[in-house]
Order: structure tokens, then sequence, then C-alpha cells
């Protein structure tokens, strides 16, 4: 069983204002968006565009509410830019995270990403790395290791729908490539289950590195569309290919026993990126809190 004293529980704000796609909630406002999630029985957050980027200023809006930070997503251009730059970007974030809290920081390498393009095809255009290029992935990500280290901090690296690390078969690659002790991984159940991949296999093998969990349920039929109609994957987003644990096709109860299992201390976080004018944030919110507590009692 998953303890409570192991356990955090946070929601994304991406389901209530959508940063890769501002049309998506450009009306919720940042008050409205952390009442309802502590509202819904969550403890924590993740960072939206909304979010004042003072940490002084965002305590004071998410301390009466009984929210902390669990991370926040970083974008790294490691195969596309200079690496002082990516480096220099990452320490601001870094400390922004540090000042807040949060233990953990999200990377992704965006260099090739192609999941901010409307028009490329998610499941046709993602870019393969060469040999070369896993190699400075993985030097660029030990620098930016020891870099949150400098803070008592981990990086937890974040696979994803049109990026170079998307699949199983990548994620093994990276983990093989990078030393444990610098480079975590995230584990999102989405992306996986979106990718055509086993999430809970992808769990089971890289337990030992998960130290960040991001909770996204599928529509089946909406990815199957989506391969059909060779949409993007911000099409994909608008479509509705995700929703929250408890409304879509995964069953999280074997993913919470591994979990269990391996002994996970740290936030699960919900995320599950929707048209806000079709699933309402805080009502899909308090329908993934409801899950959470019928399957894990916390
Ligand atoms: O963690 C994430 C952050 C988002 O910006 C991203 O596009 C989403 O799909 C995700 O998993
Ligand atoms: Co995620």
């Amino acid at each position: 069983m998953l303890e409570k004293s192991d356990i955090k529980l946070a929601i994304a704000p991406i389901a209530w204002t959508n940063d890769d796609l501002p049309e998506l909630g450009g009306e919720n406002t940042f008050e409205q968006c952390i009442s309802e999630m502590a509202l819904a029985g969550f403890a924590g957050s993740e960072v939206g565009n909304k979010y004042p980027r003072s940490p002084e200023v965002l305590r004071r809006y998410l301390a009466p509410r009984g929210l902390s930070i669990a991370s926040a997503w970083f974008s790294a251009y490691l195969l596309t830019k200079p690496l002082q730059e990516t480096v220099d970007a990452f320490v601001r974030h870094r400390d922004f995270l540090h000042a807040m809290g949060a233990k953990v920081i999200v990377v992704s390498e965006q260099g090739q990403s192609i999941q901010g393009l409307q028009d490329v095809p998610v499941f046709d255009g993602k870019p393969s790395f060469t040999e070369a290029q896993w190699r400075s992935l993985a030097s660029g990500l030990h620098r930016l290791g020891e870099l949150a280290q400098e803070k008592r901090m981990d990086i937890v690296y974040h696979h994803h729908m049109g990026t170079g690390v998307q699949t199983a078969y990548e994620i093994d690659k990276l983990m093989a490539l990078t030393d444990p002790s610098l480079v975590s991984l995230l584990f999102d159940t989405g992306h996986l289950a979106f990718s055509g991949d086993d999430p809970l296999a992808v769990l089971a093998k890289h337990a030992g590195r998960v130290k960040h969990v991001h909770l996204k349920d599928i529509r089946p039929a909406v990815v199957e569309q989506v391969r059909r109609e060779r949409l993007s994957f911000l099409q994909a987003v608008k479509a509705g290919a995700f929703t929250v644990p408890g409304d879509g096709a995964l069953d999280f109860r074997p993913v919470f026993a591994k979990l269990a299992e391996m002994k996970y201390a740290g936030w699960l976080v919900v995320e599950a990126e929707q048209d806000p004018a079709k699933a309402n944030p805080f009502e899909y919110a308090v329908k993934a809190r409801r899950y959470i507590r019928e399957h894990t009692g916390l």
C-alpha cells in the first residue's frame, strides 16, 4: 500500500490553462486554478505561465490554500544550442524551484521536438537521435544533474510524445547512457500509453530511477484517430487524447501497487491536458482525486 507519509498529491495547472496552447483556458485565472486545486483535495501543483515567478509572491498565494510546488518543466536545448545557454536558463529555473522547496526538476530535450508544432503528425514526425546525439544528450544531462545536486535536487527526465525520448526503447537507451546518480526518470503513464508502450513494464524496469510521477489517462479512440488522421500532438490534445486517471482506458491499480512495492516516495501529479471548455477542470480534478482515494486510500 502507498503510505500517506511517503506520498504527496499534486495536480498540474495545464488542465485550467494550457501553456502549449494558450487558446485552451486563456479565460481561467491563476487564482481560480489554485483555489480549485486545493478545493479538490490536492496538496501541490506544478507551475504554469500565469504563476508569479517571484518565490515570495507565489508563496503568499499558495500557503493559505495549503499548496506547495512539486516541480516545473524545463526545456533543454542540449542538441541544438550552445551548452551554456541551456545551463544559464537551467540555473535560473533551479534556483526558483529551490526557493519554492521543490526537490526535483523536470527536464525534457526540446532541441528537435515536434511537440509544439501544430501541423507535424506526432506519430510520423518525431526525431530519432543519432549515436552522437545520444552521447551529447547524456553528457549535457550529466551537467544539469550536477548543477541540480549543488542544491541537493535531482533532475527527472520527462519522456514525451514527439521527442527523441518517447518510446520504451528510447527510455531504456537514455537510462543506459546516463549515470543514475545524476539523471533520474519522470514516469508519465499517459505518454507511454499514447506511444503504444506498456507503462507498467517501463515502471518495473526503471523502478530504481523513478523520482517523479505524472498520472495521465488516455482515450484510445482519440489516440487511434490521431494515428489515422495523422494529427499533431497539440491537435491530439485538443481532440481529447488525454484525460484524468479514472476517466480513460488505463487501469492504475497495478501502477499504484508497483509504486507501493518499490517504496516510491514523492509526488504523484495528476496531469491531464484537455480542452477546459469541454472538460471542466474542477470537475475533472475532483474525479481524479476520488479515483486515487478509492484505489489507494490516500
Ligand atoms: O509534463 C508535461 C508538461 C506539458 O507541457 C506537456 O506537453 C505534457 O504533455 C506533459 O506531460
Ligand atoms: Co507529463
